[in-house]
């Protein structure tokens, strides 16, 4: 006989933790449609400007707000990669683009970072070489360009072609958010036509062309706290892709460097982007199954 004055031991059902599950998939899936339908008015607010609705620089906050405030057992990788396709999907659905991409130094590590950080609404489209993604973006209304943040040595000084007012410019660089074993880890650069408003200024990007390499310039620029990301030879000259902290202005690499003998040296922008940003995988709460 049973023994009323026990207390009653209730235990969980499957059935149970799957009503839970189901409630909770449909309030987030509740709050998802809520999301897109601020769209309109996002369009709205932000005017027809007829390119990318893209704004690396909200972005970079965005993301960096997410992962510092992430805690528990969901791992990092996946609330990032969640929200990576939230947010480029809003981007699409404000303005449809396309996203071109450098296969030149292989194609599954490009693809990994298009697929984690634009997800699968955003059509894909692989060119050989940094030249062909700039000429694909110049020519479009609003996509982006992929490009290995290593460069493509064997096709000289690409970001040449990111000089002068009109020609696309870099406007971030990705993951937003870096840690040991990221799941689509290879740095990139994001490549617009100009966005002034859109790109963080934290970090600034200068093609330097020099008359020849000089031993006084990796000092010169190191003074600026600049650093050299990539060289070589240009029209016969020299170019260097220079990152510098983003108050550092064009015309001060140009008097350190005369300063130093390098002689008559050209700098020119060629983009920004939001400092990097690194999250310690090692603080509790975060759960990095790899690291
Ligand atoms: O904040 C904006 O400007 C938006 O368009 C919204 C949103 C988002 O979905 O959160 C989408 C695209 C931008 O790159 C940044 C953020």
């Amino acid at each position: 006989m049973r023994d009323d004055s026990l207390p009653k031991i209730e235990t969980e059902t499957l059935a149970d933790l799957r009503d839970e599950i189901d409630r909770i998939d449909r309030e987030m899936h509740g709050l998802l449609m809520q999301r897109g339908e601020i769209i309109d008015r996002l369009i709205a607010v932000k005017g027809p400007n007829g390119a990318s609705a893209f704004r690396p620089d909200r972005e970079a906050k965005m993301m960096r707000a997410l992962v510092s405030r992430h805690r528990g057992l969901l791992p990092v990788d996946t609330v990032e990669g969640i929200w990576r396709i939230i947010v480029s999907t809003f981007t699409y659905m404000q303005a449809e683009y396309s996203l071109h991409a450098d296969d030149s130094g292989g194609d599954a590590a490009m693809r990994d970072s298009a697929r984690f950080h634009f997800g699968f609404t955003v059509p894909y489209a692989a060119h050989h070489g940094a030249g062909a993604v700039v000429a694909a973006v110049a020519g479009s209304k609003g996509d982006l360009g992929m490009l290995r943040s290593a460069g493509a040595q064997e096709e000289g000084a690409w970001w040449a072609r990111l000089v002068g007012e009109n020609a696309p410019k870099i406007i971030a660089r990705l993951p937003f958010v870096e840690r040991p074993n990221h799941p689509a880890g290879l740095p990139v650069l994001i490549v617009a036509k100009p966005l002034a408003e859109a790109a963080s200024q934290d970090i600034a990007l200068y093609a330097l062309t020099l008359p020849k390499w000089h031993p006084a310039a990796p000092a010169a620029i190191d003074a600026l706290a600049g650093e050299i990301l990539a060289t070589a030879p240009h029209g016969g000259e020299l170019s260097l892709l220079v990152a510098a902290p983003g108050h550092v202005k064009a015309a001060q690499f140009v008097e350190e460097l005369a300063r130093a003998g390098v002689g008559r040296v050209r700098a020119e922008p060629v983009g920004s982007h939001a400092a990097r940003f690194e999250l310690d995988t090692a603080r509790s709460g975060v759960f990095a199954p790899r690291s």
